[in-house]
């Protein structure tokens, strides 16, 4: 089954529930995992279910990397906020990075995020 992870800054979490719902029927088929508050907007509203790491400031980000290292997931979507200073971006800067090492694809805007699921969908459908 399809692995896609699923995180969003906070000032981009209304973006990734809209884009989880325009997706919603492929997604059901994945096997979805995100960090904590991510993935508890996204099960409280919509009618996904999210496997739920930590939040992201404390420790979520390098969960989702451990899991990218042992190529666990077929993607990454992490919608981040390219304004605002984050306290952990070495941590964030660790998760990009190990999806260059094992070439996850990885999706960082609403557009590219697109792109990634409609790769995975004709992948699932092939
Ligand atoms: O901070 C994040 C990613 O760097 C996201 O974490 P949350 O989903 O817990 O808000």
């Amino acid at each position: 089954m399809t692995r896609l992870a699923l995180i969003a800054h906070d000032e981009e979490k209304p973006e990734m529930i809209d884009l989880v719902r325009t997706y919603e029927d492929l997604l059901a088929t994945f096997d979805l995992v995100g960090t904590g508050t991510t993935g508890q907007r996204i099960t409280d509203e919509t009618s996904l279910t999210v496997e739920r790491k930590k939040s992201g400031p404390v420790g979520g980000d390098l969960m989702i990397g451990a899991e990218t290292a042992e190529n666990r997931l077929d993607g990454v979507i992490f919608l981040r906020d390219p304004l605002t200073a984050q306290p952990h971006e070495p941590d964030i800067s660790a998760l990009l990075r190990i999806c260059d090492v094992h070439d996850t694809p990885l999706a960082t805007t609403r557009s590219s995020a697109e792109f990634l699921l409609q790769g995975l969908a004709r992948r699932t459908t092939e």
